[in-house]
C-alpha cells in the first residue's frame, strides 16, 4: 500500500497543511512536508474532515438485495464521506442472530469501502415479543453494541426495560424507533392541517413523544444508555432536553431530511416524501436545527432507506415509507448548519463513534490517529440526479435540487476509497 501525501488541505478549515498517511494512520500533519515516493493528492481549496460516521444505514442485505446490497450502500457512504455506518436490522431474515450479524460485518468487509457494523434487532423477527440473542451477538465476530427494532417500536415497556438492563452488562445501547404504535394505525403522514386538507390518516406528535418520555424514564431508572433514533418533533427535543439535564444517559439523532423538508411535501402525493417518521412542520424544523446547534440532538445519521420502485412509485398509501440520505447528508447538513466545520464533525464523526463504541473511526486529525478521512470542497454546488447516485435505488427527495458541498476523496485507513468524486470499487 503507497504512502499518501494530502498537500494543502484545511483541516476543519484551518490553515492548509500536508498530512502523510503511512500504514493506516496519519504519519505527520504540516506544511511542506515531503512527497518521498508517496501518492500525492492535491487538497488545495479542500477540508479535511475525519471519516464520517453513520448510525443509522439500511443495506437491505439479505433480503432485498434488489433495494440494496452490503457493496452498494457501502458505495454510496464512501461517496457521501463515510468510513463507518451501522447496518440496521430490518433485513430478511433479521438480524437477530450471530450468524446473521456476522454475514453481514464479512459482507462489509469483502465489500472493503467502509467498515459496516452491524446493529442487532432487540426482539425475534422485531416482532416485539421475546428479547433476541443480544448476548450471542455481543459475542459474535460482528461484536455488536447497538441493537434496535428499527421500523417498529419496542412498545412493549416490560421488554424495554429488559434490553436496556440486558445491555447495560457490556456498555450496549438500545436505539429505539420511537412510535406508540396504537396512535399511529393507518398513518400516512403527520398530523396537521395539512393531513387534514388531504384527506389522509396522520401521525400525531405524541405518538412519539409518549415513548420517548416513557424510555427516558426507563433509561433513568434502569442506569442504562438509550438512544433515540430520527427525533422528528419539537417536543421530543423539549423532553430529550429535559432527561439530559437530570442525568439521565440518553443520546438521539435527526436527519438531514427531518432538518430540511416539511409535511407541505406531501401535497404533491409524490410518495419520495413518505417516510417514518413523517416529514413534520416548520416549528418542528427550527427546534431540530436549534436542538442540533445546542447538543440536546447528538448527531445527524441518514436512515438511509432505499426502496425499489415497485415499491416506491406508486400510489402514496401503498409506498413504503423512506428515503435515500448517505451521498447527500453533507450537503444537506451544511445547507442548514453553514460551515461549522468543528460542529459537523462532532455531530458527524466523533459523537455516533462514540455512540457506537467504534474506537478506530470519529477520531481527531492528529498524527498517530487511523487514516479515515474525507476532503471536501465547499465551493462546488451540484445538482442532486437520482439516476447519478451509486445506491440501486432512487427514492431521494433532493431530485433536481442544487446543493452545497461535493465529496472529492475518502480515505480508509489510508487507502482512498474516493478519489476525485470517483469511488475506487
Ligand atoms: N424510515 C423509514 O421510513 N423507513 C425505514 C425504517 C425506519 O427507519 O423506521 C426503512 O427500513 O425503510
Ligand atoms: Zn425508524
Ligand atoms: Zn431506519
Amino acid at each position: 500500500m503507497p504512502d499518501i501525501l494530502i498537500r494543502n488541505a484545511r483541516v476543519l478549515g484551518g490553515e492548509p497543511t500536508d498530512l502523510l498517511l503511512r500504514d493506516g494512520v496519519i504519519a505527520e500533519i504540516g506544511a511542506g512536508l515531503a512527497a518521498d515516493g508517496a501518492e500525492v493528492v492535491d487538497g488545495t481549496g479542500l477540508v479535511a474532515l475525519p471519516g464520517l460516521v453513520d448510525l443509522h444505514t439500511h443495506l437491505r442485505e439479505p433480503g432485498r438485495e434488489d433495494a440494496e446490497t452490503v457493496y452498494t450502500g457501502s458505495r454510496a457512504a464512501a461517496l457521501g464521506g463515510y468510513t463507518a455506518v451501522c447496518a440496521m436490522a430490518n433485513t430478511s431474515p433479521v438480524a437477530d442472530t450471530a450468524g446473521v450479524v456476522e454475514q453481514v460485518y464479512r459482507l462489509g468487509q469483502e465489500a472493503g469501502l467502509v467498515d459496516v457494523q452491524p446493529i442487532g434487532a432487540v426482539t425475534v423477527g422485531l416482532a416485539g415479543e421475546r428479547l433476541a440473542e443480544l448476548g450471542a451477538m455481543a459475542d459474535s465476530a460482528a461484536r455488536v453494541r447497538v441493537f434496535s427494532d428499527d421500523g417498529f417500536c419496542v412498545a412493549d415497556p416490560r421488554l424495554m426495560r429488559r434490553a436496556l438492563e440486558y445491555v447495560k452488562a457490556f456498555d450496549g445501547v438500545i436505539a429505539q424507533h420511537a412510535e406508540e404504535p396504537r396512535l399511529t394505525q393507518g398513518a400516512q403522514m403527520h398530523e396537521g392541517d395539512v393531513s387534514a386538507r388531504l384527506g389522509l390518516t396522520g401521525w400525531p406528535a405524541v405518538a412519539e413523544e409518549s415513548i420517548i418520555a416513557r424510555d427516558v424514564l426507563l433509561a433513568g431508572h434502569v442506569g442504562a444508555r438509550l438512544h433515540v433514533c430520527h427525533v422528528s418533533t419539537a417536543g421530543s427535543v423539549e423532553i430529550i432536553r429535559m432527561a439530559k439535564a437530570r442525568g439521565v444517559r440518553v443520546t438521539a439523532e435527526v436527519t438531514p431530511h427531518h432538518l430540511l423538508l416539511t409535511h407541505e411535501k406531501a401535497e404533491s402525493y409524490d410518495p419520495v416524501y413518505k417516510v417514518n417518521p413523517p416529514l413534520r412542520t416548520d416549528a418542528d424544523v427550527e427546534a431540530l436545527r436549534e436542538g442540533l446547534r445546542d447538543g440536546t440532538i447528538d448527531i445527524v445519521a441518514t436512515d438511509h432507506a432505499p426502496h425499489a420502485a415497485e415499491d416506491k412509485e406508486c400510489e402514496w398509501a401503498y409506498a413504503r415509507p423512506g428515503m435515500l440520505g448517505l451521498e447527500t447528508a453533507l450537503p444537506i447538513v451544511l445547507d442548514v448548519l453553514g460551515d461549522d466545520w468543528e460542529l459537523i464533525a462532532e455531530r458527524m464523526s466523533y459523537a455516533p463513534a462514540r455512540i457506537a463504541g467504534l474506537d478506530g473511526h470519529g477520531n481527531a486529525i492528529v498524527a498517530g490517529a487511523p487514516a479515515n478521512l474525507t476532503l471536501v470542497d465547499p465551493t462546488v454546488r451540484w445538482s442532486v440526479d437520482p439516476t447519478g447516485l451509486a445506491s440501486l435505488s432512487h427514492n431521494t427527495p433532493y431530485a433536481g435540487m442544487t446543493v452545497p458541498g461535493r465529496i472529492v476523496a475518502t480515505f480508509l485507513r489510508g487507502v482512498p476509497t474516493v478519489l476525485d468524486g470517483k469511488v475506487q470499487k
